[in-house]
């Protein structure tokens, strides 16, 4: 059963903390072009414009379109209502700026977000589509449209892992076709070696956050949805947290590919946070972009002395 619905969306868009200082600062060697612009310019003004919705039902993920037949046509990332819309001062000013030294020497590239469930791709990759410009993907969500709308948990159920991860392949294929996409890879994404030859045709960004906090959130909203955590008998945090940990072992050195880590403790520990509990999705954003940032200076240097 599938339902648009008009969702109205704001820029920068995503919910937190609203006290100031959320921002990480750095010094960035790119930024002079940036610094020129005046502050105001760096906040764009809240912009609301609707976006059709397709609503799944029986556990199955929304996908977010602007032509429901299509998921590669642009849109942007909306924010739901339901969800506390919140990214304070500093926190827009620090994505706008980081957005604004990086874009040149971006070029374009997709953004691959990947890492374990609940780690939060999705919910972060939404903040960088939205501040870099680029349309947003979630590559289950593309499965699942390859598969007549069944959920990721119906495809396991009915055709099998190896089913899923093909059409996963398949999706990741067509992505590396295109320009200015941040696409959500799904957790176990990183296990095929040729997924990677696709996902390094952009830039990826490994979400590292701590096991015990991804099983606190993925308990939060049950397992249902994920077919790999589902089997475990014991309360919904334990059972997370025991497959999580086994799931990791044989993940972290795929993991290590990706061009940029993000670490949710390294976060933490510069905003001087007890646990990485707190942390926004518009502050992993802009630790995502500064991460970025410090890979695209290297490679142009490097560019620069084979020159
Ligand atoms: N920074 C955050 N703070 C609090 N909750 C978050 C954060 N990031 C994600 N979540 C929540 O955690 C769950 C998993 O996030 P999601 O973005 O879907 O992860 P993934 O795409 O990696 O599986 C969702 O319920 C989401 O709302
Ligand atoms: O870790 C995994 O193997 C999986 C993660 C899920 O995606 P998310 O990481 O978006 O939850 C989904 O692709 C499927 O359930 C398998």
């Amino acid at each position: 059963m599938d339902a648009k619905v008009a969702l109205s969306m704001q820029l920068p868009g995503a919910w937190g903390v609203c006290a100031g200082g959320g921002g990480l600062s750095s010094a960035s060697m790119l930024s002079s072009r940036a610094k020129k612009k005046k502050k105001e310019e760096l906040l764009m003004p809240a912009m609301r414009f609707s976006v059709a919705r397709r609503k799944w039902s029986g556990g199955r993920r929304s996908v977010f379109l602007v032509d429901v037949s299509c998921s590669y046509n642009e849109y942007q990332a909306p924010t739901l209502k339901s969800e506390k819309s919140c990214t304070s001062f500093d926190e827009s000013v620090a994505l706008k700026t980081k957005t604004q030294d990086i874009e040149p020497y971006l070029r374009g590239r997709c953004i691959y977000l990947v890492g374990m469930m609940g780690s939060g791709k999705t919910t972060v990759g939404k903040v960088l589509a939205q501040v870099l410009g680029y349309s947003f993907c979630d590559s289950d969500a593309l499965v699942e449209e390859s598969v007549d709308g069944a959920s990721v948990a119906e495809i396991f159920n009915l055709y099998g892992e190896c089913f899923f991860r093909d059409k996963e392949t398949e999706a990741l294929r067509e992505l590396s076709l295109r320009n200015r996409f941040v696409v959500s890879t799904g957790g176990g994404a990183v296990i095929r070696p040729i997924n990677w030859k696709y996902m390094h045709k952009g830039i990826s960004v490994w979400l590292d956050v701590p096991l015990e906090a991804l099983a606190q959130r993925i308990a939060a909203v049950g397992t249902n949805s994920r077919p790999l955590l589902h089997e475990e008998t014991g309360d919904e945090y334990t059972k997370a947290l025991r497959r999580l940990s086994s799931l990791f072992e044989e993940r972290s050195e795929a993991y290590e590919n990706a061009t940029v880590k993000v670490s949710f403790e390294n976060i933490a520990a510069k905003l001087g946070h007890k646990d990485v509990l707190g942390l926004t999705p518009a502050t992993i954003a802009i630790e995502a972009l500064e991460q970025i940032e410090n890979f695209l200076e290297h490679e142009d240097s490097e560019a620069r002395m084979e020159a």
